[in-house]
């Protein structure tokens, strides 16, 4: 049980690295703030709440794994080395997709309910 606890920790050690150092993260929660807010502001459906958070996860998923892989890669990598480039641009890359992504289902819930 107290593995169990403490895992919990070590997780929120990581979120709480990636808040600190990544700028992108800081504005992702702040976006997914926002968009709660409006959430409420428009009494979304139950179902456009479960676009928005699976929209939500994957984009702060990606980040986290983005983050992950920039450690590993300077820890690994410290010099340029062009793998390491693309190894770093290729995690960005997911972050953006997922970024992009969830912009349009936040387009498509919220755009109707503004005009
Ligand atoms: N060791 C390296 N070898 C080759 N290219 C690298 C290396 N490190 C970084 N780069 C290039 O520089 C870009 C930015 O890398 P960096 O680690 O600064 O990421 P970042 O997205 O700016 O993250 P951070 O938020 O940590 O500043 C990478 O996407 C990659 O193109």
């Amino acid at each position: 049980m107290l593995k169990f606890i403490k895992g919990f920790g070590y997780a929120f050690s990581g979120i709480g690295y990636a808040f600190k150092t990544q700028l992108n993260f800081k504005f992702h929660i702040a976006a997914l703030l926002v968009t709660a807010i409006a959430g409420w502001y428009f009494a979304l459906s139950i179902n456009e709440w479960l676009w928005i958070i699976a929209a939500a996860a994957i984009v702060l998923i990606t980040e986290l794994l983005n983050t992950a892989i920039e450690v590993l890669v300077d820890l690994v990598s410290p010099n340029f080395n062009p793998k390491a480039k693309i190894i770093k641009d290729a995690a960005a890359g997911g972050v953006l997709i997922a970024a992009i992504g969830a912009a349009i289902i936040g387009l498509i819930i919220f755009i109707p309910k503004i005009f």
